[in-house]
C-alpha cells in the first residue's frame, strides 16, 4: 500500500471518529435531561468506572492498553459533564438571547481569548467577543452593558493568585457565575530564523513573566518589554520583524501571528495551569444536580481569633473550603479582606445557616456567586481488571 492510500485510510476512520464522538456527546445530552426528570445528580462515578473497566476489557483483544483507555475516556467523560452541566445550567438560568457579548484580554491568540473560546463554545448563544487591554477595562465592559459576561484569569499553578483581579472583585457589582481551568503552556515565538543566542528583547504580559521568573533568571543581556496581553506581545514581535525580538505566549496563538517556536515549557512548574473566573451583572442559580461552589469576602476584624472563629463556623455546618486569600483593603492599613471558595451551593441549608452566623460574628460579608464547579477529577478504577 503506498503513503497516499493509507493516509487516505486513517483520515476517513477519523471522520468516523469524530461522528461516533459527536454522537456520544448528543447522547450525553440526552442523558442530561433523564438525569433531570429522575432528580439524579448528572455526575455519576459508579457508572464511569463501570465503563471504563469494561472498555478496558474490550480494548485488550484489540491491542489497546489500559492506560491509553483511560486517558482518551477520562477527556471524553471530562467533555460529557461539562456538556450536561452547561446545558443543565441553560436551562435553569435561561440563555440571554441569540449572542453573548464576553470581554477577556487581548486579542485573538491571548490565553484568556483560548480560555473564553472554551467555555463559551459549550453554551448556545453566539460569542461575539470583546477583547480588551487591561483588567479594569474588561470589568468596566460588563458593568457598563458593553459586554453580557467577563473572563478573568484569577490563579495560576506558576505564579499563584492574580491580585489584581482579586482586587477588582472587592469592589464591583458583578458577580461570579462559572469558573474554568486552561493549562498554559508558554513558549518562545520569534519570527522565521531567529536564533536563540542572538535574541535581545522578549515582551510578555507580566503574569507571563512572574510564571516564567525561573527561566528569564538565566537570561542575560535581555530586556523585558511589558506588554497588555500575549495576543500584544505577538503582534509588537510580528510588526517588529527583527530577529533579536521575541515574545512569550501559546504556540497556537504564536501561528495566528506567523511566528516559530525557539522555545518550549518556559514556566516554572511543569503543569502551568490557570483558572479563570466567568463574571456577569447577575447572579445564577446552580442546579442540585450540579456540584457548586460559592465565593465571598469578609472582613472578621483584628480581634484575636477572629479568622478562626469564622473558619469553625464553616467546619460546624460541614463546609469545606477550597480556598482562602486575603488582600488590603483600601484605605484601611494593614486591615485585610479575607477571600473565601467553599464547595456548597448558596442555597444549600448548610450554607444559608452558615453565613446568616458569619453576618453575626463578622463585620462584614458579601457573597461574590455562587457557580458551577468545572472541577472534573478523573474516576480511578478500584476493582481489580483482569
Ligand atoms: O451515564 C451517565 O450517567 C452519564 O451522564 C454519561 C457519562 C458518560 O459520558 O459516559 C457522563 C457522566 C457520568 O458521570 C457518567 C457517565
Amino acid at each position: 500500500m503506498d503513503l497516499d492510500h493509507i493516509r487516505q485510510q486513517i483520515s476517513s476512520t477519523d471522520k468516523d471518529l469524530l461522528q461516533l464522538l459527536a454522537n456520544r456527546r448528543q447522547l450525553a445530552l440526552s442523558v442530561a435531561d433523564a438525569k433531570l426528570a429522575q432528580n439524579k445528580p448528572i455526575r455519576d462515578q459508579k457508572r464511569e468506572e463501570e465503563l471504563l473497566v469494561s472498555l478496558i476489557e474490550r480494548g485488550k483483544p484489540l491491542g489497546l492498553d489500559a492506560q491509553y483507555i483511560t486517558k482518551i475516556y477520562h477527556v471524553i467523560i471530562e467533555d460529557s459533564v461539562l456538556q450536561q452541566q452547561a446545558k443543565v445550567q441553560g436551562q435553569l438560568n435561561g440563555e440571554n438571547g441569540p449572542v453573548c457579548r464576553v470581554a477577556f484580554l487581548g486579542r485573538q491568540g491571548s490565553y484568556s481569548y483560548w480560555a473564553t473560546q472554551k467555555y463559551f463554545t459549550r453554551r448556545a448563544e453566539k460569542l461575539i467577543e470583546i477583547g480588551c487591554d487591561s483588567f479594569n477595562e474588561i470589568v468596566q465592559a460588563v458593568e457598563t452593558g458593553h459586554a453580557d459576561y467577563a473572563v478573568l484569569p484569577i490563579e495560576n499553578t506558576s505564579s499563584g493568585s492574580i491580585n489584581e483581579v482579586y482586587d477588582l472583585l472587592q469592589h464591583t457589582r458583578l458577580s461570579i457565575v462559572g469558573e474554568l481551568t486552561h493549562p498554559i503552556e508558554h513558549c518562545l515565538l520569534g519570527v522565521e530564523g531567529t536564533e536563540l543566542s542572538k535574541i535581545r528583547q522578549i515582551c510578555a504580559h507580566p503574569q507571563v513573566i512572574a510564571q516564567c521568573s525561573n527561566y528569564l533568571q538565566g537570561l542575560s543581556n535581555v530586556k523585558i518589554e511589558y506588554c497588555d496581553a500575549s495576543s500584544d506581545a505577538f503582534e509588537r514581535v510580528r510588526k517588529a520583524q527583527d530577529k533579536s525580538v521575541v515574545a512569550i505566549g501559546g504556540e497556537e496563538g504564536g501561528k495566528l501571528y506567523g511566528l516559530d517556536v525557539l522555545g518550549r515549557g518556559l514556566a516554572n512548574q511543569k503543569d502551568n495551569v490557570s483558572r479563570f473566573i466567568v463574571v456577569a451583572r447577575k447572579a445564577i442559580n446552580v442546579a442540585k444536580a450540579i456540584p457548586a461552589k460559592t465565593t465571598f469576602i469578609m472582613y472578621t476584624g483584628q480581634q484575636p481569633g477572629a479568622l478562626v472563629d469564622a473558619l469553625t463556623v464553616l467546619k460546624q455546618h460541614g463546609i469545606s473550603m477550597g480556598k482562602l486569600e486575603s488582600r488590603p483593603i483600601t484605605g484601611n492599613p494593614w486591615e485585610e479582606m479575607f477571600y473565601v471558595d467553599v464547595f456548597a451551593n448558596l442555597d444549600d441549608y448548610a450554607m444559608t445557616r452558615a453565613l446568616d452566623e458569619l453576618n453575626r460574628i463578622t463585620r462584614f460579608v458579601k457573597v461574590l456567586g455562587c457557580y458551577p464547579s468545572e472541577d472534573v477529577s478523573p474516576t480511578l478504577i478500584t476493582q481489580q481488571t483482569s
